[in-house]
């Protein structure tokens, strides 16, 4: 499971480089099966290179790349896909081997079936996103099915996660619930919650875009909240389609979380009955926090190089690793 979350990782880099190269659109059809067999003949190259020049992306993005251009974002999207089906295996084959050995308990197994199929389903629905930019007036996919798949990986990802530190440590160490370990406790939920958030806000600031507009930082056009924020009606459309309201949304929460994450570790280390295990795991959660603080705002300067926003898509998912391993050292607080 450990092996699976760092192949999640990798799938979640691998995501953030096909969207930044512009390569999700190259494969137009979704075989589960047959899919996992690139084109092998110059006619089958062909035959895919014609399907994908009768989208809008090809005409307005990439008009005119030739063969070699479209193997270039072909094999970008094949290898998101393959890596897809090779983490299926890797989940399906140990897993019927320890079943049928009896090594895991009904109830794992059990789990790890459901999360077999939902990786399936994240396979679907990473389609369903991949469809919504093969429509005549679009040149990507649709910012609310992106920030979907987006959400599904993270969240199957922390729950293989927290099946896994949980297989490998099965009996929390317990804490004294004094008020303090339950305000640090309860401060580690609320940071989960706005880490989640700020991810889902970071999914609409690259689903619109809008990481092109306002590179500077921390002023926005000049202006702490950028003018024409409330540009659109309802007010709350505002939070998903306004480009300049969607990114200062995004720092805001990215800033708070920042805030939070250093109220918890100031907090928490002054807590002794938290014990070093779950004091470690909030400063490198710090740590952690900081340095995708500092991505973020790299990225926004150098106006979204694929490198950097790969990386920084990449370390907000260790960022969440980061506060899942503080809660579940937390797990411990007021058990006997
Ligand atoms: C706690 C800190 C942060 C977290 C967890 C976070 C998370 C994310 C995530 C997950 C994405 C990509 C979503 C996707 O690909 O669908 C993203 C995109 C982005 N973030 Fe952040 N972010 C943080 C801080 C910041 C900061 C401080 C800035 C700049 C001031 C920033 C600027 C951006 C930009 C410009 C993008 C779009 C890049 C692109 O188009 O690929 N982020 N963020």
């Amino acid at each position: 499971m450990l092996a699976i979350c760092f192949m999640l990782i990798g799938m979640i880099a691998l995501g953030g480089y096909t969207r930044l190269t512009g390569s999700g659109l190259s494969i137009m059809d979704w075989r589960p099966i047959t899919g996992m067999i690139p084109p092998l003949s110059h006619a089958e190259w062909e035959r895919q290179f014609a399907l994908y020049k009768t989208i809008p992306q090809y005409k307005i993005l990439h008009d005119g790349f030739g063969l070699a251009g479209f193997q270039k974002i072909f094999w970008a999207e094949w290898i998101h896909r393959f890596w897809g089906r090779l983490m299926g295996f890797v989940l399906l084959l140990p897993l019927i081997w320890f079943a049928v050995t009896g090594v895991l308990s009904r109830r794992l197994t059990a789990r790890l079936i459901l999360f077999f199929v939902l990786g399936g389903l994240q396979g679907a629905i990473g389609w369903f996103m991949v469809a919504s930019g093969f429509n005549p007036d679009s040149t990507a996919v649709a910012p609310v099915r992106l920030v979907l798949h987006l959400c599904c990986a993270f969240a199957l990802y922390i729950a293989i996660l927290w099946t896994a530190l949980s297989a490998r440590n099965p009996e929390p160490e317990f804490i004294p619930a004094t008020p303090a370990v339950v305000r640090v406790h309860r401060l580690a939920w609320l940071v989960c919650c706005i880490v989640a958030t700020t991810i889902i806000a970071g999914g609409f600031t690259a689903g619109t875009h809008a990481g092109f507009s306002y590179n500077t930082f921390p002023l926005m056009d000049g202006h702490l909240i950028p003018a024409g924020y409330a540009r659109l009606h309802p007010f709350w459309l505002n939070w998903f389609q306004n480009i300049a309201a969607v990114q200062f949304d995004h720092r805001l929460l990215a800033t708070c979380t920042a805030a939070l994450i250093g109220g918890t570790i100031f907090l928490g280390l002054r807590t002794p009955q938290l014990g070093r295990p779950a004091q470690d795991a909030l400063m490198l959660m710090g740590w952690m926090v900081l340095l995708q603080y500092a991505l973020g705002v790299t990225t926004l300067l150098l106006v979204v190089p694929v490198w950097a926003g790969t990386v920084h898509q990449t370390c907000a998912a260790l960022l969440l690793t980061t506060a899942i391993i503080v809660l579940h050292r937390l797990r411990g607080v007021g058990r006997v």
